[in-house]
């Protein structure tokens, strides 16, 4: 079955640290796959088209194995050619609706909504899949994300799509954010950057009992 399709909507959602290199970046993956991620995002900010799309198709065959959807950041183009199971879209990074319409109707597209409730409401119109919001702590992937506050969380809990948090999330800081709504938390330094990514993410899988 299409992993987007069957996969859970809770848990944690790793997203991978940019990487030159990709057997390192392949064996780090399959750590976090082994010890129970819920979704993984390839995203890499500094990498060629070519490379990208690399790493993109070499991830998507190890998420298959796991029956985990792999959702590729900013470019559905690039989610549509290699079959991925979504795309995860920022502002200035594409439309919804049009990736909607290459990508499948079971596709997970993921929409940023910063701290704005507003674009959280057009996104879900626009027929996004999930919603996301952050960052909530200082991110040390992303040192001036726009902050997003908890509450948030609360407001748009009405809308039908899972809750994404992203931004700064650890182990020990994880359990109020999911209390507050999230139903996934988006992670890349507290896993990849973590002495033992694997128990770091049984540590986050702990926030969801
Ligand atoms: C799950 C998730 N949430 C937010 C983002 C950030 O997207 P964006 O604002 O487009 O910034 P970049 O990641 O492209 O730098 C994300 N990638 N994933
Ligand atoms: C892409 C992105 N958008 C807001 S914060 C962030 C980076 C998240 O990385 P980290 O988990 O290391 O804070
Ligand atoms: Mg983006």
């Amino acid at each position: 079955m299409n992993p987007s399709v069957a996969a859970p909507h809770r848990g944690v959602y790793a997203i991978t640290p940019d990487s030159a290199d990709t057997e390192p970046l392949l064996r780090r993956v399959a750590v976090v796959l082994d010890a129970g991620i819920a979704w993984l995002q390839y995203r890499n900010k500094t990498a060629s088209a070519a490379l990208r799309h690399a790493q993109a198709s070499a991830l998507l065959q190890a998420c298959r194995a796991h029956g985990v959807p792999l959702i590729v950041n900013d470019d559905w183009q690039l989610a549509a050619r290699i079959g991925a199971d979504g795309a995860h879209l920022g502002e200035g990074d594409g439309d919804i609706a049009r990736a909607r319409e290459a990508l499948g109707h079971d596709a997970l597209i993921g929409a940023s909504c910063y701290d704005d409730a507003g674009l959280a409401r057009a996104a879900v119109a626009a027929g996004a899949s999930y919603i996301a919001f952050g960052a909530f702590f200082p991110s040390p992937t992303k040192p001036n994300a726009r902050r997003a506050a908890p509450a948030l969380l609360a407001a748009t809990a009405g809308l039908g799509v899972p809750q994404v948090a992203i931004g700064g999330i650890t182990p020990d800081n994880a359990r109020p954010i999911v209390s507050a709504g999230a139903d996934l938390v988006a992670v890349i330094s507290g896993v990849f950057d973590a002495p033992d990514p694997a128990a770091a993410v049984r540590a986050y899988r702990a926030c969801f009992d």
